[in-house]
């Protein structure tokens, strides 16, 4: 994301720092609850580490904040599948905010979804994209997306059907 410019950085910054959250959980004094995301729900609700209607005592659960790299997740799923499909004439940056509003967008307020339009503006188009992206010739990147896909939606749903089960997919 980095090497896609600077208008990005404020969205790269927000996923490190997320990112950053959960591994001090894993090096920390209980980190040997944060080994799985199964143990780490468990860990935390039978603690009562979750803020579940409010933040207040826990703002930055490993619940909490792992929800929100998940939904992100499954913007990247329609984003991947869009770039995957698409012809020599599609535009990145219609297939991003496609993705974004069907997915993202429904979590976040008017003035995030705004910065992130202008964002997706910047994007380059598709074939310096597929560049950017390292991975081969744009054959290759195709059938990289082909593969790895498939692996995404697997750990979406598994998660997915984790936070639904404990009523976690609107925590605060
Ligand atoms: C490739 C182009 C990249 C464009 C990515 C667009 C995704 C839109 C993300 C918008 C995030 C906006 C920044 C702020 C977000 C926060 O307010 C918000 C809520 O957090 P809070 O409850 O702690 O306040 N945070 C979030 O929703 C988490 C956002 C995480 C965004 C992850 C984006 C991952 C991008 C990975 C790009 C990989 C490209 C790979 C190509 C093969």
């Amino acid at each position: 994301m980095n090497s896609l410019g600077n208008v990005f950085s404020f969205i790269s910054k927000d996923v490190v720092c997320k990112i950053q959250i959960l591994e001090n959980f894993l090096s920390g004094e209980n980190g040997s609850h944060y080994v799985t995301i199964q143990s780490m729900v468990k860990y935390e609700l039978e603690n009562d580490l979750v803020d579940l209607t409010k933040r207040c005592s826990h703002p930055e659960s490993g619940c909490r904040t792992l929800l929100r790299l998940h939904r992100a997740l499954r913007w990247l799923e329609l984003f991947l599948e869009r770039l995957r499909t698409s012809s020599e004439d599609s535009k990145t940056s219609v297939m991003c905010s496609d993705a974004y509003n069907e997915s993202l967008a429904h979590h976040h307020p008017w003035l995030i979804r705004k910065a992130v339009g202008v964002a997706f503006c910047a994007l380059p188009g598709r074939n310096t994209f597929f560049d950017v992206m390292n991975a081969g010739d744009h054959t290759q990147v195709v059938a990289l997306l082909g593969e790895s896909l498939p692996l995404i939606s697997e750990v979406y749903q598994i998660t997915e059907d984790l936070y639904a089960k404990n009523n976690l997919l609107e925590l605060p």
